[in-house]
């Protein structure tokens, strides 16, 4: 197809009064196919990080955990921790794993990985608002502790 081909048909395009006319025009095709596509792309990104974010640990079963149990967790891709509830003084198990690469702090995430983070977590760089944060992280208690 000619450039010049091209723009008669965009200069059609400009002017044709209803949608089914507009798709009789080639040039109209190739545009709706390319926003399509585009749509479905984006789709595809957007969905499986719209999934991670909801599918926190918290909606599997609570139960409780020994400490050795906790202790095996402390890698990027499967990363535990326990922290000291700031209301009920329970040490609880929180599976942080889905949250690791979302940490504005880093790997500091990982310090005392598997075992009590209590005191860094307690730490001046959280605000308030990270208390409720990890609540949806929580997987149970700790049974020896
Ligand atoms: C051992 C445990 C943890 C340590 C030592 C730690 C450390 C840090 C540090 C150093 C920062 C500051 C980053 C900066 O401003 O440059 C930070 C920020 C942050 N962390 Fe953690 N973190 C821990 C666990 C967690 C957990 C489990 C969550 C939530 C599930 C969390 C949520 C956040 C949030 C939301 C911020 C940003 C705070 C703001 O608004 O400035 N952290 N963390």
């Amino acid at each position: 197809m000619q450039p010049a081909d091209l723009w008669q048909q965009w200069e059609q395009l400009m002017h044709v009064e209803s949608l089914q006319d507009a798709l009789l025009l080639p040039i109209a095709r190739v545009i709706a196919a390319g926003v399509l596509s585009a749509l479905l792309l984006l789709l595809l990104i957007v969905r499986p990080q719209t999934q991670a974010a909801t599918n926190t640990p918290k909606q599997r079963e609570q139960r409780g955990y020994t400490r050795a149990e906790v202790a095996q967790h402390t890698a990027e891709d499967d990363l535990w921790l326990i922290i000291r509830h700031k209301t009920t003084g329970k040490l609880q198990v929180y599976d942080v794993t889905t949250y690791v690469e979302h940490h504005p702090g880093g790997d500091a995430i990982f310090s005392n990985a598997g075992a009590d983070c209590t005191v860094g977590f307690r730490g001046p760089q959280h605000p308030p608002t990270v208390e409720d944060l990890v609540e949806e992280y929580c997987i149970g208690w700790v049974e020896d502790a």
